[in-house]
């Protein structure tokens, strides 16, 4: 069976996770020494077993450290295999050099976790300006999309929804959202100046007054896109609207300030936060319980081994056309990098 390992403050999710499905929750002792360095110990066993370190990775540069100790840990003890599950991944929005001399952290943060784990598995990760995870990351990742529960959580909570994106990014997940329950969307205009001075214009929206708007978005970091989003709806004759997020990082006091002119807050619990409503473990599971038939199914069909000289001659593996292969079905988009028996890889 699976062990679903926590790392600290992620205990939580990591048991729904672990209940949802069915499988055992491990545990990990960590903490300081009095000179700031961190101890990592594994109390569960992990021989032979595959591992799943569960931890967001909101605010990483305190969290990073420990869980590449945490892997070489497990990997010591002969775990098959070492996955990430980071509801929320970390350095995605510098995807670009804005200035000379500027690091492009998510380059660098995705070269270390590949380096570190063996998969990746995350929830609507800041796909800006790169078209997968797969540009940046070099193991298989899984990219799993929250928009459809976030979908269903505004149909029974919201009475007529107007489902608002700040930006144009979000125009994305705004229109599947809308249409997933039936409503109509609007996507408004943002201007970044900085780190934490953002502008919002908003269309004429008159056509839908009298509607609920929800503001929907991937992140709550700063606060500042969705507190000037909300601040302009009345403007335009529109009640306080309720927000909707993915990941509700709320930096500093942005979840007060937001509360001051939003009307609920709800984000899904990527980040261990009050205005968790919306659970994600059933789609994660669904997600590594699918790569598991994988994983299964290549076993149900290994070869006997051959000779090196042979495989290497024999290529790629073709399964029998009486079993299709499990993996083109899945809840999100896979970059999946399949065993292949003949070229000296071991199915697993
Ligand atoms: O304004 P804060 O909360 O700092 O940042 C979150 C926003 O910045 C964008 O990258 C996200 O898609 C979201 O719209």
């Amino acid at each position: 069976m699976r062990l679903i390992l926590p790392l600290p403050g992620n205990e939580t999710f990591a048991r729904d996770l672990a209940e949802t499905g069915g499988w055992e929750l491990g545990e990990i002792e960590t903490r300081r020494f009095p000179d700031g360095e961190t101890y990592v110990r594994i109390l569960s066993d992990v021989a032979d077993r595959r591992v799943d370190l569960v931890c967001t990775l909101a605010r990483p540069d305190d969290g990073f450290l420990r869980l590449a100790f945490a892997v070489d840990a497990a990997r010591s003890l002969g775990a098959r295999e070492v996955s990430l599950v980071a509801p929320y991944l970390a350095y995605m929005r510098q995807d670009r050099r804005f200035l000379t001399g500027e690091a492009v952290t998510s380059k660098t943060f995705a070269r270390l976790v590949s380096s570190t784990f063996d998969r990746l598995v995350t929830v609507d990760p800041h796909l800006h300006r790169y078209p997968a995870l797969s540009a940046l990351y070099t193991i298989p990742t899984e990219t799993l999309h929250a928009a459809p529960l976030l979908a269903d959580w505004i149909a029974v909570e919201v009475e007529k929804p107007l489902v608002i994106g700040p930006d144009e990014e979000s125009e994305q997940w705004v229109s599947a959202i809308a249409a997933r329950i039936g409503a109509p969307h609007a996507v408004l205009r943002k201007i970044r100046h900085g780190d934490r001075s953002v502008d919002v214009e908003l269309p004429d929206l008159s056509q839908w007054s009298g509607l609920r708007p929800v503001l929907v978005d991937d992140i709550a970091s700063s606060g500042h896109t969705l507190i000037e989003a909300a601040r302009k709806l009345p403007l335009q004759g529109f009640s306080r609207p309720v927000c909707v997020v993915v990941h509700g990082v709320f930096a500093e006091d942005s979840y007060a300030r937001l509360l001051a002119v939003a009307e609920r807050i709800v984000s899904s619990d990527s980040v261990q936060h009050v205005s968790n409503a919306i659970r994600l473990a059933p789609l994660i599971v669904t997600s590594i319980s699918a790569d598991e038939k994988v994983s299964e199914y290549l076993v149900r069909h290994r070869r006997p081994p051959e000779p090196l000289d042979e495989v290497e001659r024999a290529g790629v593996d073709s399964f029998p056309a009486s079993d299709s292969p499990p993996w083109t079905s899945g809840v999100g988009s896979k970059q999946t990098r399949i065993p292949r028996q003949g070229k000296g890889e071991r199915a697993t």
